[in-house]
């Protein structure tokens, strides 16, 4: 295997094959396309999309919670994956956004009773969720946001449950070991905290801007 032939591919045109392989419905690419509009991160990549789908269905997710709904494209991919009973809580301290999400919802024909869209941060919303009751924790946005909650945010997450923290990889600071900006810091922090936690099974996966995942264990 050459230097420039890195295992799995890991090519531009691999990466594209991927997105385009995680096709949207016509409401993701409306949620897309108002989403790129609104100040703040992108939405996640259609293969990170398709990832969180996969995993919500690996887990049977019948509750999942979401930190920065943004305009609902994570929050579609997830309730794809989730059983058809199963509730979606996302949170979202920008109301712009959590109206793009519930545009996205109802576009999309999903139920009331499936989806709570809540206004606040993560200190103001996580005290109010039960620890161990939920099958999946998404984490989106800046690591800044929510680094400090890690602890609270794997609480909530039951044996068996997962972890996801998305855009770690972004920039490709985290493994040049001089960069020192406070956002790559915190995601060493998350991701040596996650890695270190002998409860958690977890892995980086290279795509979109990189996804940590991991696994509760019993
Ligand atoms: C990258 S966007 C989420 C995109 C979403 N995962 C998707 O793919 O559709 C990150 C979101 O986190 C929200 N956010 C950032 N900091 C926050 C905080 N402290 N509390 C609540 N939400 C926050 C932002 O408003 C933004 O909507």
């Amino acid at each position: 295997m050459s230097a420039e032939q890195p295992p799995g591919g890991g090519t531009a045109e691999g990466a594209a094959y991927a997105d385009r392989f995680a096709v949207e419905t016509p409401e993701m690419v409306e949620a897309r396309s108002r989403a790129v509009h609104l100040p703040g991160s992108p939405p996640v990549e259609p293969a990170v999309g398709a990832v969180l789908a996969v995993l919500a269905a690996g887990v049977a997710a019948r509750s999942v919670v979401s930190i920065g709904s943004g305009g609902g494209l994570a929050g579609l991919w997830l309730l794809r994956g989730m059983r058809a009973d199963g509730v979606l809580t996302a949170l979202d301290g920008d109301p712009e956004q959590l109206r793009a999400a519930r545009k996205a919802f109802a576009d999309a024909r999903v139920a009331p009773g499936r989806a709570r869209l809540i206004f606040g941060t993560p200190a103001e919303v996580l005290p109010r969720l039960s620890p161990g009751a939920y099958d999946m924790v998404v984490c989106a946005g800046s690591p800044r946001e929510y680094a400090e909650h890690l602890p609270a945010l794997l609480d909530l997450v039951r044996v068996g449950g997962t972890l996801t923290c998305h855009g770690l990889l972004g920039g490709g600071r985290i493994a040049d070991r001089t960069a020192r900006d406070p956002q790559t810091v915190a995601w060493r922090e998350i991701a040596r905290t996650v890695r270190e936690d002998e409860s958690l099974l977890s892995a980086v996966l290279p795509i979109g801007t990189g996804l940590l995942v991991a696994t509760k264990r019993g």
